[in-house]
């Protein structure tokens, strides 16, 4: 078996609400799928239509190489949580684990202290989580879906609340689970979040899929990013953008008089060359120039804002 998951035409509606529309999705053995979207695309959907707690209205789903039915029912080897872990927050790390692997029926004593190890969670093992930052209860979370060993794992919004640390963590955590042959779908609001992490991306809009492919793909599609510029001098640096046509300077960059104030242009990389050496030639010095959004958050950001306007 290749596939994790495929999805064929998969449709989801509450009453008037259609939450997805012929959804098609594929994920592969050992890959880390991001599902990506701004709020109401259907990701929590989605993902609980693959950790089972809804089923498709119409068309096919297989999970692990089994078809779902109709009605709602556990996927064996598939684990996650959506809207955040289910945690007791008097009880500590180490014991919110061992009841949830005894409900489960995991032979808890020496998993409950591997997966506390996995996530860097071991020397809070036996502190009340009521006491943990939103960082460690995602942490907490992601131990509890890995007791069982998933072969597919669902994570919805896994690093909200993490700081660069616990985020990097995180990510090696994941990375040596696929490595090993476990499937990871992770939902977000933000490309960013996942083009470190991801080998393929969805992007879901409005219940419908926007993009499906790997990421430097969608990066690749976008024609121009806003910049900003420190410069010496950005009233001679404003001159020599607005003779160049290539160059669309944004609004509300208007500089200072303060030297080394800044500006925003929109440019595609060859303007921006130009603009570049214009400034040189022009005695402007350059301090800093850096994309305000990475080139895969602008083309989450314009393919999504396209489907808004197309509305
Ligand atoms: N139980 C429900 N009853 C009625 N409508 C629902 C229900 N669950 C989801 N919806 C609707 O389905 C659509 C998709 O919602 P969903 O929660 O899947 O989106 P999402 O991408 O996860 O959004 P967010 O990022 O805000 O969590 C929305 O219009 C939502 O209002």
């Amino acid at each position: 078996m290749t596939y994790a998951v495929r999805a064929r035409g998969v449709t989801k509606s509450f009453g008037d609400v259609l939450a997805l529309e012929t959804i098609d999705l594929d994920v592969e053995r050992g890959e880390i799928h991001g599902l990506v979207g701004p709020n109401g695309a259907g990701k929590t959907t989605l993902l609980g239509l693959l950790l089972g707690l809804a089923s498709p209205d119409a068309g096919s789903l297989e999970i692990l190489g089994t078809q779902v039915g109709r009605a709602p029912s556990v996927h064996e080897g598939v684990a996650g949580f959506v809207e955040g872990p289910g945690l007791y927050p008097s009880l500590t790390a180490r014991k919110n684990l061992a009841t949830l692997a005894v409900l489960r029926g995991i032979e808890p004593r020496t998993r409950v202290a591997e997966v506390l190890h996995e996530v860097g969670l071991t020397e809070v093992a036996d502190e009340p989580v009521q006491g943990f930052s939103l960082g460690m209860r995602q942490r907490l979370g992601l131990a509890s879906a890995l007791l069982g060993r998933p072969r597919l794992l669902v994570l919805d919004e896994a690093s909200n609340g993490l700081d660069p640390a616990g985020k990097r963590q995180a990510h090696a955590v994941l990375t040596e689970l696929a490595r090993t042959g476990t499937s990871i779908i992770l939902s977000s609001h933000r490309m960013d979040d996942v083009e470190s992490l991801c080998s393929e991306v969805t992007i879901l809009d409005t219940g419908r899929v926007v993009f499906s492919g790997p990421p430097a793909t969608l990066a690749a599609e976008v024609p121009a990013l806003d910049y900003r510029l420190v410069l010496t001098d950005a009233r001679a640096g404003r001159r020599v953008a607005a003779r160049l046509p290539a160059i669309h300077l944004v609004e509300g960059s208007e500089p200072s008089d303060a030297a080394g104030a800044a500006l925003v242009v929109r440019a595609a990389a060859p303007a921006l060359d130009e603009l570049v050496v214009g400034l040189v030639h022009a005695g402007v010095a350059i301090r800093e120039l850096c994309p305000l959004v990475s080139p895969l958050e602008a083309a989450f950001l314009a393919l999504t804002d396209r489907q808004e306007h197309a509305r």
